[in-house]
């Protein structure tokens, strides 16, 4: 078997809604989820011992601990995966592994859940393992809460901890610009400085059609860590300011930040955009973006 190829688009979370908090201290979500049509690269290829190379604009922000990998989400996700087909008798030969980073790390568009959804997806097809012969899902919520959105990779509604996903029909693609100021944030910390656990659930009306109607939906509905990622990242309001600067007709923040997207009413606007952005802090991630409708494989 030759090399092969995966893409990890970014997850974008349109709204998203804590409404509780379950006794082990995980936090209870709805979320209106898309993927963008970009993202990181990963490519598998058959090797004499397990590798793992990284590169790309993010390749310095990615754990790596000795030529393995180490705490990697890449090779955590390999090294499951194997072990769970060691139990079932199936064979996992040496692979080895590249990661081209293209999106920024710890900045809720879940690139690491990403790489390691696409991490799943391509030592199977190496390996060759019949699509039943494994529980994926349940095996992407050890390596994450958002893993198992990330391996159905269509537009959902995730609710749960992230794990009970339900496929979304209809949403449309759009034209989106990703913004960073290149602050990690911490996942834990920004749920730990959310006030009110338990808030109204997520709810859309019934028949949405144009991409108008949509987003005018979505624009009621919330991200309820904004508020608490922006008290502990000054710079979301700032970058939140400058996306509604170049007329998005949406602007919020996705996961738990510090990117946030705005939705632009066409590619080129999206586009132009992002140059303006770019020349405004050249120094900050601003990256022009279609979300994808129903089950469209981003490009590899
Ligand atoms: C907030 C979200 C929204 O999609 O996205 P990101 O900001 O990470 O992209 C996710 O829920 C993040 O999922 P993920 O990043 O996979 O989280 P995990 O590694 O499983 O958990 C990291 C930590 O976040 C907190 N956590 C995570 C998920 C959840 N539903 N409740 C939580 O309280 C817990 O403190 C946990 O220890
Ligand atoms: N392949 C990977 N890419 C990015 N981050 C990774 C990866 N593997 C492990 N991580 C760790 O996962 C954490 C979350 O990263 P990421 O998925 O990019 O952000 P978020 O959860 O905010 O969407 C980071 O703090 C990073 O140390």
């Amino acid at each position: 078997m030759s090399m092969i190829s995966e893409c990890a688009p970014a997850k974008i979370n349109l709204a998203l809604h804590v409404t509780g908090r379950r006794a082990d201290g995980y936090h209870l979500l709805e979320s209106l989820v898309t993927f963008t049509d970009t993202g990181d690269q990963l490519s598998f290829s058959p090797a004499s011992t397990d590798g793992f190379s990284v590169s790309g604009r993010f390749a310095g922000n990615v754990p790596r601990e000795g030529n393995a990998g180490g705490d990697n989400l890449v090779v955590k996700a390999r090294d499951m995966l194997r072990s769970v087909l060691a139990g079932a008798g199936l064979a996992a030969p040496p692979v080895h592994i590249h990661l081209e980073k293209n999106l920024p790390v710890a900045s809720g568009i879940g690139g690491g859940s990403a790489d390691a959804a696409a991490t799943l997806r391509g030592v199977m097809r190496l390996w060759e393992i019949p699509a039943g012969a494994v529980d994926l899902p349940t095996l992407a919520l050890r390596l994450g809460a958002d893993v198992p959105m990330c391996l159905a990779g269509t537009p959902l509604i995730a609710r749960g901890i992230g794990e009970a996903i339900e496929p979304l029909r209809g949403l449309p693609s759009f034209a989106m610009v990703l913004a960073n100021p290149l602050q990690p944030v911490s996942t834990p910390d920004v749920f730990q400085a959310l006030e009110s656990k338990a808030n109204a659930p997520l709810s859309l009306p019934g028949e949405l059609i144009e991409a108008a109607a949509w987003i005018a939906a979505i624009g009621n509905l919330r991200n309820d860590l904004e508020a608490p990622a922006s008290r502990l990242v000054a710079e979301i309001a700032v970058i939140s300011g400058l996306l509604a600067g170049q007329g998005a007709t949406l602007v919020r923040m996705s996961g738990s930040g510090a990117t946030c997207f705005g939705i632009f009413s066409d590619s080129a606007q999206a586009k132009a955009a992002e140059a303006a952005l770019l020349s405004i802090r050249p120094d900050w991630y601003f990256q022009a973006t279609t979300t994808i409708s129903g089950a469209q494989a981003c490009r590899a």
